[in-house]
């Protein structure tokens, strides 16, 4: 049966966990460091050079999608380092393919931010 209680104690918990996990990635990865001192300087230039509400928006959404593929990016290195210590093509595979995904998202992300860029300040 349906416990409003039990669900809400069950969904803090899971909250909770998910925020231990971002708070582990953060002190584990120094590319997390990086991108979010980025993060903060891009936020920051974005309000001083007054780009719209939507442009602001989508720098958030690519913020958000960049921070978000690097904390997937350290579970999948985490995962195959507890699967595998000994170097194997397929783990190398896995680790690097992982990496692309976080490449590709900011090459477009640094494009989109130059358009945004460039149109505001025409
Ligand atoms: N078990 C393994 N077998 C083969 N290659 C691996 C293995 N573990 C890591 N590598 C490769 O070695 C390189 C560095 O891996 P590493 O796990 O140190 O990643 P990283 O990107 O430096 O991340 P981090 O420093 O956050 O752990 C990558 O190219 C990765 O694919």
């Amino acid at each position: 049966m349906f416990n409003l209680k039990r669900e809400a104690d069950n969904f803090l918990k899971r909250l909770t966990f998910a925020f231990s996990g971002i708070i582990s990635a953060f002190k584990r990865e120094r590319n997390l460091h990086i991108q979010s001192i980025v993060a903060i300087i891009v936020i920051v230039s974005a309000i001083l050079i007054h780009v719209t509400l939507t442009d602001f928006m989508i720098i958030l959404i690519l913020i958000g999608g960049v921070i978000s593929l690097e904390l997937v990016n350290t579970a999948i290195e985490r995962a195959v380092d507890l699967t595998t210590q000994k170097p194997h093509p397929l783990a190398k595979a896995a680790k690097d393919t992982a990496a692309g995904a976080v490449l590709c998202f900011s090459i477009i992300s640094v494009i989109i931010g130059f358009m945004i860029l460039y149109k505001t300040l025409l």
